[in-house]
């Protein structure tokens, strides 16, 4: 019996800006982002949008796509670091939404015999949901369970992450049915504690607050959704672990090379080119290449034989990424659609072919496996039109982008927009404080 993922949907937010845009007015050499990141457009949430409705997005199209009978689904497991509540997970806001979209077609509740949490683990978060939904099915094969990334890579205004800045989610159903791929359940694995990126409830001093400092305790504490980070440090960090992730894959295989047999290397990508850039040092170990300095890393990147190993392994995987961003959890998913749509468009045929996975999430693990091309992978992609769904968002300009960003805007920029969205934050009534209620229009 064969376990993976059976079909799989995204969604992508609905505004972007472009990148030379916010180059030009960062004072930055848009040849730095677009041919040294990588980076062309970068995908951005309206207001009514957040991880919560990202993620309902891909599980409605995910069922409506592919005819899914919710009631079918045992677990909705979703992998984000865009947590909205500490304590509620962002999976029950989803499941919520869907639930009350399909009412008419399923009766009421039709997702109330279903187990769904969130699991959080940085990049890595919907991986690990995988990791465990691959177990779940093992273990009852006429099971089925959705796993969800969701996420809004939000950086500080003006600071080095603001351009790797994006949003959205894949859903993926996994079963004993893996029509898209198999995953081969061996998984290589690498841990260290570590303050790369992270998202602490921050201390503020009394003095630190701009309105009325008056009416707030000596400290307080709050969570944001803009990430403490060392951007070269992360670099780092996501390098060693993916080299000891893989190491540990080779031991737990009993194989010597096992990148020269994967037809597609998918990473998470926090920008586009990055597993490009920080692969070279495993492609230098596995050759007999060395180097001391950075600078001697960066040459093995501008020769000839590697150059053609990412324009064969790589490169389609990026296509995505350069025009959404960082989605954080779904970052490595959307690589893999990436990948799939490419060859799709271009009639290639994978079947059989091998995939390799290289994740990682900061603060911080690293999670490499593998997986086989299904004979049915194409009826799967048939459902994406994933290039040209992208070009039906919405442009916004600088300023635009700004407002947003700093949450000056009350109502959509897209006050026409088809699909969920927040309607309303609870402030009043005091058992309700905070409670955030969804409408699809
Ligand atoms: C956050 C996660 O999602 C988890 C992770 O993966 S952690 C690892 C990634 N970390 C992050 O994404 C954190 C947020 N982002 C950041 O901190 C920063 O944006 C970053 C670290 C990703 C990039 O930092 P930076 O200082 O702006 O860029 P830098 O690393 O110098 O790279 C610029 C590239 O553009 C190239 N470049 C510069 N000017 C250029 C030009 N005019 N033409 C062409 N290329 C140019 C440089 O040569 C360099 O490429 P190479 O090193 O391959 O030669």
């Amino acid at each position: 019996m064969t376990f993976g993922i059976e079909a799989a949907s995204f969604y992508a937010p609905s505004l972007y800006l472009e990148i030379k845009d916010l180059a030009e007015k960062r004072g930055i050499e848009p040849a730095k982002l677009e041919k040294g990141l990588g980076l062309h457009k970068m995908g951005l949430p309206d207001v009514h949008e957040d991880a919560a409705t990202f993620a309902a997005e891909a599980l409605l199209k995910l069922i409506t796509d592919y005819q899914i009978n919710p009631k079918d689904i045992s677990r909705i497991y979703i992998g984000t670091e865009s947590a909205l509540d500490a304590a509620k997970p962002t999976a029950s806001y989803a499941m919520q939404m869907v639930e009350k979209y399909l009412e008419n077609e399923f009766g009421e509740r039709c997702f109330k015999n279903c187990d769904v949490v969130d699991m959080t683990f940085a990049c890595i978060g919907a991986v690990d949901a995988l990791h465990n939904s691959l177990d779940f099915v093992q273990a009852n094969p006429d099971k089925k369970a959705i796993v969800i990334a969701s996420d809004y890579a939000k950086y500080e205004l003006s600071s080095p992450g603001e351009y790797t800045q994006g949003g959205g989610a894949v859903a993926l159903l996994i079963s004993s049915e893996p029509n898209l791929i198999e995953i081969e359940n061996k998984w290589g694995v690498a841990t260290e504690s570590v303050f790369d990126f992270f998202k602490p409830r921050r201390q503020f001093k009394k003095e630190d607050l701009k309105e009325s400092p008056e009416n707030f305790p000596d400290k307080i504490e709050i969570f944001t959704d803009e990430p403490v980070f060392d951007g070269h440090y992360s670099n780092q960090c996501y390098q060693d672990r993916i080299r000891e992730a893989y190491q540990h894959y080779k031991e737990i295989t009993s194989t010597t090379k096992p990148y020269e047999n994967w037809r597609y290397l998918i990473f998470h990508l926090p920008y586009a080119f990055h597993g490009k850039r920080v692969f070279t040092e495993i492609y230098s170990l596995e050759n007999g290449i060395s180097f001391d300095t950075l600078e001697e890393q960066k040459s093995v990147a501008k020769s000839e034989e590697y150059i053609q190993f990412i324009n064969s392994k790589i490169e389609k995987s990026q296509r995505a990424s350069s025009e959404i961003g960082n989605m954080y959890t779904a970052s490595i998913f959307m690589a893999l659609l990436s990948a799939f749509q490419s060859s799709y468009d271009e009639n290639e045929d994978l079947s059989g072919e091998e995939i390799g996975f290289l994740a990682y999430g900061s603060g911080s693990k690293s999670k490499v496996f593998a997986g086989k091309v299904s004979p049915k992978w194409k009826k799967v992609v048939s459902k994406w039109n994933l290039f040209e769904t992208l070009k039906n968002r919405l442009a916004i300009d600088f300023n635009t982008y700004e407002k947003l960003h700093r949450k000056q805007l009350e109502h959509s920029v897209n006050p026409d927009y088809n699909g969920f969205g927040l309607d309303r934050i609870e402030l009043e009534n005091p058992v309700l404080k905070g409670a955030r209620y969804y409408q699809h229009k």
